[in-house]
């Protein structure tokens, strides 16, 4: 086939995340050419306001999937914690990448967990999901706006705003800064965001050729829980920016998850935990249902009310 088109933010991670997907298919296919269609999307451009407040994460998607439907580019990469549940008619994600680290990184120049920060300490985070799970081990904490690429909120701390910052461990060892992290965050204190550490593909539904090109750099098992973890946040209509979290995880044909909706202040927390034995990786009802189970308990348990605060 002609050239390969690859859509992507030009941030330096969504470059890694393009590139990697570039050497993927490259590795797989001998004679293809690939090349790379960077664009700035509108979530770049707004990097001064908190991103619930300027219509949410569908900002960073939203352009290369114009491009893709405008047929300028082939497919488009994108992290997973960013692609909203719904896509726009003529386009699907058939390919969903093995998973990083889903962990969240505590990151300081001065202090190497959480619990050694001193009373008051100012951590950087614009992620309502951080902020309410740092509240809760540390109230006394001052949370401070952190926005940006990985690369600007680390010289952000080295400037000496923060005392310490809190970013995805996937995006810090991809961009070679894993010497960056003081400690990772367990997820029982900082529940990851619903596909962190992923990286899907999307691209024209009727494009079987592609679709056939990109298949095997899907990851089943990374996709089975990816689709327990956005099950549980279309569930709670959980597409912008709001404190909610979920992790799934499978071992032995047993899928485990939990999830949690919390007062963004971290004074009020409603968590889920339940698992499903699944027949197989690629067991996707199965792992659906779990998603929308958790989200129906957090629901019974008073989830909406903080949902619907958060909204208005
Ligand atoms: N919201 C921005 C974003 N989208 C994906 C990642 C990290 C990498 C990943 O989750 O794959 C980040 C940065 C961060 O949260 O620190």
């Amino acid at each position: 086939m002609k050239t390969l088109r690859i859509a992507t933010r030009k941030s330096a991670l969504a470059l890694w995340q393009a590139n990697f997907v570039k050497q993927q298919l490259l590795s797989h296919h001998s004679n293809l050419t690939v090349e790379l269609v960077p664009m700035t999307s509108r979530g770049d451009q707004l990097l001064d306001s908190p991103l619930a407040k300027v219509g949410g994460k569908g900002l960073f998607v939203k352009e290369l999937e114009n491009a893709l439907l405008a047929n300028e580019a082939d497919i488009a990469v994108h992290s997973m914690k960013d692609v909203p549940m719904e896509f726009p008619e003529g386009l699907c994600l058939p390919v969903i990448c093995e998973r990083e680290d889903p962990r969240d990184a505590f990151v300081s120049n001065q202090y190497t967990t959480i619990e050694e920060l001193p009373e008051g300490a100012v951590v950087g985070t614009s992620s309502l999901r951080r902020q309410s799970q740092l509240l809760k081990l540390r109230p006394d904490l001052t949370i401070q706006f952190l926005r940006g690429n990985v690369n600007t909120r680390l010289a952000k701390l080295d400037d000496g705003q923060y005392d310490a910052i809190i970013l995805a461990a996937a995006g810090l060892k991809r961009l070679e800064f894993a010497d960056r992290i003081s400690s990772f965050i367990s997820p029982e204190q900082s529940l990851p965001a619903g596909g962190q550490g992923a990286v899907g593909i999307e691209c024209r539904t009727t494009d079987e050729a592609i679709i056939k090109l990109i298949a095997p750099l899907h990851h089943a098992e990374t996709a089975l829980c990816v689709s327990a973890e956005r099950a549980m946040n279309r569930r709670l209509a959980g597409g912008c920016q709001v404190p909610i979290a979920c992790f799934a995880q499978l071992s032995d044909q047993q899928l485990a998850m939990r999830g949690l909706v919390a007062e963004p202040d971290g004074t009020h927390f409603i968590t889920s935990q339940q698992s499903q034995q699944v027949s197989g990786v690629d067991d996707l009802q199965t792992a659906e249902k779990l998603g929308v189970d958790l989200a129906e308990d957090l629901l019974n348990q008073g989830a909406g009310d903080i949902l619907s605060k958060l909204y208005q």
